[in-house]
């Protein structure tokens, strides 16, 4: 599903990770840990094709994604990846419903599907009662669910979490993992996902230790 031949990526004269191969399959849930600057967030990012490696190949999906040109990219993440960040990136001025429904928007997905389709998520999410709040109304585990429904309102194949739950409390950690857990037995999607927490690591199908750079 989301593969990483060779990896390396530099900044300057500072390299950052130093020659990773990774392979993740359909439905796995992943959980990379490591120590502060060992390079997780930058592999991360090269994964889900946020970045480019200085060298090294990635596919998603067969896709060869460091090979796609800038709007090829946009579409082809659009239509195949969902991402969470340890900050939900909600916009303030929207109600949760059309945060959630915005990718599908942009996707070409018409108005009222879209509608649909956030309502149906932020309900399998048990945020029914908030669909029309906005993030300034809505606790901080609520804001991480309507970041999480937004990524999964095009049916990706994949997604990618950064801290996902770096910002909750921890009975809002254990929740936002179980519901991870629950939506690949609903949906067979792949997670990868960033993490400090060793506990959320543990529910994980699989934990990628990373070290200097290197996969450990
Ligand atoms: N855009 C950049 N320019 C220069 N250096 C960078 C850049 N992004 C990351 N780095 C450096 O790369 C190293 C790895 O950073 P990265 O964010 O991948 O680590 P991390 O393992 O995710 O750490 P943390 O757990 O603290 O988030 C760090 O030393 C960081 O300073």
């Amino acid at each position: 599903m989301v593969e990483g031949k060779g990896i390396r990526k530099s900044f300057g004269d500072l390299e950052v990770l130093k020659g990773i191969d990774i392979s993740i399959a359909p439905a796995e849930i992943v959980a990379i840990l490591g120590a502060s600057g060992a390079g997780k967030t930058t592999l991360l990012q090269i994964l889900s094709s946020l970045d480019n490696p200085t060298q090294g190949e990635v596919f998603i999906n067969n896709t060869a994604v460091h090979k796609l040109g800038e709007k090829q990219l946009a579409r082809f993440r659009n239509q195949n990846i969902g991402f969470v960040f340890q900050f939900h990136q909600l916009l303030p001025e929207f109600t949760a419903a059309e945060n959630c429904m915005l990718p599908a928007l942009i996707g070409g997905i018409p108005q009222k599907e879209a509608e649909k389709k956030a309502q149906e998520l932020l309900s399998f999410l048990g945020l029914e009662q908030r669909l029309e709040h906005k993030p300034g109304q809505l606790s901080g585990g609520e804001k991480q669910r309507v970041a999480v429904a937004r990524a999964l309102i095009n049916d990706p194949a994949v997604i990618f979490a950064d801290e996902p739950s770096g910002n909750l409390d921890s009975k809002n950690q254990d929740e936002l993992m179980d519901l991870f857990i629950n939506l690949r037995q609903q949906f067979k999607q792949t997670f990868i996902i960033v993490t400090h927490d060793e506990h959320l690591a543990e529910k994980s199908d699989r934990t990628i230790h990373m070290k200097d750079g290197f996969i450990e």
